[in-house]
């Protein structure tokens, strides 16, 4: 964007969401415009109708593993690419309207992560209680402020935007749970290599043996470390498969080049997702001789003056 026109960044909406909180830990209290949106699914079609120029939202928690609606967002549709990886520590509250007895709670509503993250602590809090879907930590809390439910696990800034009492602090089954957001862009260069990246792609196997293996190959044999690698059905029809995964590197880097580019020949179809700086905290296993850049263009040189006659 230009220097006077904010940047409009879309999230998982209402105001008081992890994601909310994500955001402006990445982007600052200032940083562009703010878009609530209702779901994932309306935070990617905006940014793909150019109604926002980012969005960023969930893609895995630690605890509850990732977030389908993110990964099947990324992998249809349009194409966009991540530009940026952002964590965040959630933790979670009970929240009712106030003067709500503890247990007097009935039902008790939630995004489906932040149940699935709280299951034990409000089997054991509440036995009893129904846990009711909701499309955010943040939706959960306003619909309780608005009567609807009696309680909501949802963040201690949802609470208070929403004017609820904190019945029960710390309600997550596995302290220390973080969730990993990510921030996309319609196709655009590149973040620049940093030398601490990472890549995500989708690739679609073919129904064969050794066809995973084949993909895990390419990376195995040029020295590149996954971070992450799971799953999806393709939606096309049973045992059909796409892989979602993040490797180390940029793909400016010639080993993940060249990987890419053979991933694009061995698999069915290969979506790439974007590099972008690593933000983990973690650093990228060292390359080893045979894979850095210099090693690559010295075989390509060599390459190049065999196929011109030399030896
Ligand atoms: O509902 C929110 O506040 C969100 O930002 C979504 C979300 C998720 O999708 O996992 C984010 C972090 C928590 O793990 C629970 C919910």
């Amino acid at each position: 964007m230009t220097g006077t026109t904010p940047t409009r960044y879309a999230y998982l909406g209402p105001e008081g969401t992890f994601a909310e909180s994500a955001l402006i830990g990445a982007v600052g209290p200032d940083g562009g415009v703010r878009q609530p949106m209702p779901g994932v699914p309306a935070a990617l079609a905006a940014v793909r109708a150019g109604d926002a120029d980012a969005a960023l939202v969930p893609l895995e928690n630690s605890v509850e593993g990732s977030v389908p609606a993110t990964m099947d967002g990324l992998a249809d549709g349009a194409p966009l690419l991540i530009t940026r990886e952002v964590f965040l520590a959630v933790s979670f509250v009970l929240a009712g309207r106030p003067g709500t007895a503890p247990d007097g709670v009935r039902s008790v509503a939630s995004h489906p992560h932040a149940l699935a993250q709280t299951a034990g602590t409000l089997a054991r809090l509440l036995p009893g209680v129904v846990p009711l879907p909701a499309t955010s930590t943040a939706e959960a809390a306003r619909q309780v402020a608005a009567g609807e439910h009696d309680a909501a696990v949802c963040a201690p800034i949802a609470a208070e935007r929403y004017g609820l009492t904190v019945l029960a602090d710390d309600v997550a089954d596995h302290p220390g749970a973080v969730t990993r957001f990510v921030l996309v862009a319609p196709p655009g260069p590149l973040p620049a290599p940093t030398g601490n990246d990472k890549t995500s792609l989708v690739a679609v196997v073919g129904d064969r043996t050794g066809a995973l293996l084949d993909v895990l190959t390419e990376f195995a044999v040029r020295g590149i470390g996954l971070t992450r690698i799971e799953s999806r059905p393709t939606r096309e029809r049973l045992g059909v498969y796409s892989f979602s995964l993040d490797c180390e590197g940029h793909v400016a880097d010639a080993r993940v080049g060249e990987a890419l580019s053979a991933l694009h020949r061995v698999c069915d179809g290969l979506r790439f997702l974007g590099s972008y700086p690593r933000a983990d905290g973690r650093e990228n296993k060292p390359v080893t001789p045979v894979s850095t850049d210099a090693a690559f263009g010295e075989a390509a040189g060599w390459l190049r003056q065999v196929r011109a006659g030399g030896v």
